[in-house]
């Protein structure tokens, strides 16, 4: 089964491409970023110049990918796209450069996974415009070879920024990290959702299925389409307030959007562990999931609505989670009542 409330990228997301606004001035929120994107894709158009090489970091799901679209469409470039894991020699990197027109933009996602030799390549590449492939078989024949490349903007993307070489990181003029999104903008983008898929949903439904998508658009967008599904079968179509609730209870998604694995989560910590602090290895294991994917997918909302704490020795429960989940009190160890 998949996680309702997961921010990753799952099957039942295959519509997430025709919910992609085109242009800056459809992407809902972020607003700070957004008025800066404008700035600098303004001053680069009237220098008739490429953008700056942008570098997107935050959780997944808040729009990433479809920031680098957006900007591709802004400077009237392609939009090449591809993804750090995905490309595993220098020549492949090679080959896909070669290919860029002027005001591309080449998009690397998870961009943090490069392979080393391979990262090497694109120093020259964002900082001059060029490469260096080796030609030849043997060492008596064997050269480098400089090929320019057309003015381009690299956007990479990443969950992990700490991750990122310092080299690397470096080479990026514009780094900008993606926050939780508000209610309101939530909001918008769930009316936004229900416009295109041409659906009629009431304010009050709207506000609930905000509440209960973790500051994500994309855990927004899914939520709407299983509410929808709910509507369509019991309410003729229209979603009401009423049927939002029904329909998010019993997928099991509560009002803060946690759903049975961050209870677990936190339901370890404290029963295991005493609340904390705990390392994260520690909780992985006992909860049988991976560290890296607790990290990056579960812990960062948490951290966001309050309910943990990251301390030098480890995680804290907050008294804000011990409550949500009706432990009467923090040193009441086992009086979990649900
Ligand atoms: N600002 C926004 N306004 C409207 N819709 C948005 C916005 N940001 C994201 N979305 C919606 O959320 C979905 C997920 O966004 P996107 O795929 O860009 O996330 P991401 O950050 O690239 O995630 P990942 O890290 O998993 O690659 C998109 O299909 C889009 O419909
Ligand atoms: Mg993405």
């Amino acid at each position: 089964m998949e996680r309702i409330v997961s921010n990753e990228k799952e099957r039942m997301d295959e519509g997430e491409f025709s919910l992609r606004p085109q242009r800056l001035s459809e992407y809902i929120g972020q607003r700070q970023l957004k008025d800066n994107l404008r700035v600098f894709i303004d001053a680069a158009k009237q220098r008739n110049e490429a953008l700056d090489h942008v570098l997107l970091y935050g959780p997944p799901g808040l729009g990433k990918t479809t920031l680098s679209y957006i900007l591709a469409n802004e400077m009237g470039g392609h939009l090449k796209a591809t993804s750090g894991p995905s490309i595993e020699k220098s020549g492949d990197l090679a080959a896909i450069l070669s290919t860029l027109e002027a005001g591309d933009v080449l998009f690397i996602d998870e961009i943090h996974r490069l392979p080393k030799q391979v990262e090497e390549i694109l120093y020259p590449a964002m900082e001059d415009y060029c490469i260096d492939i080796v030609v030849g078989k043997d060492s008596a024949s064997v050269r480098s070879i400089r090929l320019d490349l057309p003015p381009f903007t690299l956007v990479g993307a990443t969950t992990r920024a700490g991750d990122l070489t310092a080299p690397l990181r470096d080479r990026f003029g514009i780094s900008a990290q993606l926050e939780f999104y508000e209610l309101a903008d939530l909001e918008e983008i769930i009316c936004r959702t229900a416009r295109v898929m041409d659906t009629h949903i009431d304010r009050e439904a709207v506000h609930e299925i905000a509440l209960r998508s973790r500051g994500t658009p994309r855990i927004a967008n899914r939520l709407f389409r299983r509410v929808r599904d709910f509507a369509q079968v019991l309410n003729e179509g229209v979603v009401s307030k009423e049927v939002a609730s029904e329909a998010l209870d019993r997928l099991k998604v509560d009002h803060l959007g946690l759903d049975s694995v961050d209870h677990k989560y936190i339901k370890g910590i404290i029963e295991r562990f005493k609340g904390g602090p705990v390392g994260l290895e520690a909780i992985a294991s006992s909860i049988g999931e991976e560290s890296m994917t607790l990290e990056d997918v579960y812990e960062p909302y948490l951290l966001q609505i309050g309910f943990i704490n990251r301390t030098p020795r480890g995680r804290v429960v907050t008294e804000k989670a011990y409550a949500h989940f009706g432990y009467l009190h923090s040193d009441d160890l086992f009086s979990f009542e649900s």
